[in-house]
């Protein structure tokens, strides 16, 4: 999967993800009085507002962008008619050629790991029979457990050939209470670093591993030194657009090649139509405006990259 998440950036010309995090206050009323109107205002109403909200977005920018990054939480938050939005999201953008990075931020001891692993990557075993349950490409993973709680990720993704991002460096304003400590006078987050190259060292594909990393484009300078100590990690860059981030702080998350990072936007793709740059496409063309949004940021970030 790491090798296609590479060709579908170079075909597309965009180390993008547009991160689908709906939330109500984004959907448009049009979608939301419709919905309510056929499932009043219930669980089942909000789930399947978000997946319109969602379907429209993702038919607008398909086309521009190698893969989505559904964030579950804002699915989780509507029980089980949400997780039921997740997974028609995750097989709809699949079935439109695009790589699905489940953002569930998990990790446990080794026997629940394992579950989480099964339950999102692989397949479970019912008898005789298995099946997939969420079936993303990708999924973010929590390491804070140590390896035991990545290794069951790292053993499925070797089977199913698909991928994990490990959070090192988040991109929030307080990652550094814990992440920026320092352990024999060096920052946790460069010994997370570390321990994704050696949890990587044999997951290669054709040039990266299938076990990268989070770093927040928020935090460009710790982004520099990281690239050094993962060199063959690919990195998943949150924190553009919404967050402050902007085209000149992610320069250094590449390499020389001009690989080896990916641009996470979800509020500012999948809401632009209530900014006022984008104000002009109003709420009936929210997802056009969300296209015009994506391809701001491609430009953006090729400006960025070829000024460096
Ligand atoms: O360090 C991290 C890790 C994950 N995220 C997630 O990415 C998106 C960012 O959303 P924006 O609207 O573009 O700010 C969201 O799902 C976060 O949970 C992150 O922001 N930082």
């Amino acid at each position: 999967m790491i090798n296609k998440l590479i060709t579908r950036i170079k075909e597309t010309n965009a180390p993008i993800v547009v991160g689908l995090d709906p939330m109500m206050k984004f959907v448009p009323e049009y979608i939301k009085k419709a919905v309510f109107a056929e499932y009043g205002e219930t669980l089942e109403g909000a789930a399947e507002a978000i997946w319109q909200y969602n379907k429209g977005i993702v038919d607008a920018i398909y086309d521009l962008v190698p893969a989505v990054k559904p964030q579950v939480a804002m699915y989780e938050q509507f029980g089980i008619p949400g997780m039921v939005a997740f997974k028609k999201t995750v097989d709809y953008c699949k079935g439109k050629g695009l790589i699905v990075i489940g953002d569930i931020k998990r990790g446990d001891i080794g026997s629940t790991s394992e579950a989480y692993a099964v339950g999102h990557l692989g397949k479970v075993q019912v008898g005789s029979r298995s099946y997939y349950g969420f079936d993303e490409d990708f999924v973010t993973v929590n390491p804070y457990l140590g390896s035991d709680g990545v290794n069951p990720f790292v053993k499925i993704c070797k089977e199913e050939k698909k991928g994990i991002f490990v959070l090192v460096k988040t991109s929030n304003p307080s990652s550094g209470e814990f992440q920026d400590q320092l352990i024999n006078g060096r920052p946790l987050y460069e010994l997370v670093g570390e321990k994704v190259a050696a949890w990587g060292a044999d997951c290669m594909g054709d040039s990266y591993s299938y076990v990268g990393a989070v770093v927040g484009a928020t935090y460009p300078e710790q982004g520099k030194v990281l690239r050094k100590v993962m060199p063959k990690a690919f990195i998943l860059v949150p924190g553009y657009g919404a967050q402050g981030g902007k085209g000149a702080d992610l320069v250094h998350f590449f390499n020389e090649d001009g690989l080896g990072a990916i641009i996470n936007s979800s509020r500012g793709i999948i809401a632009a139509y209530q900014q006022e740059k984008y104000a002009q496409f109003g709420e009936q063309n929210y997802a056009d405006a969300s296209r015009a949004a994506v391809l701001d940021m491609r430009e953006d970030i090729a400006q960025a990259l070829a000024a460096r």
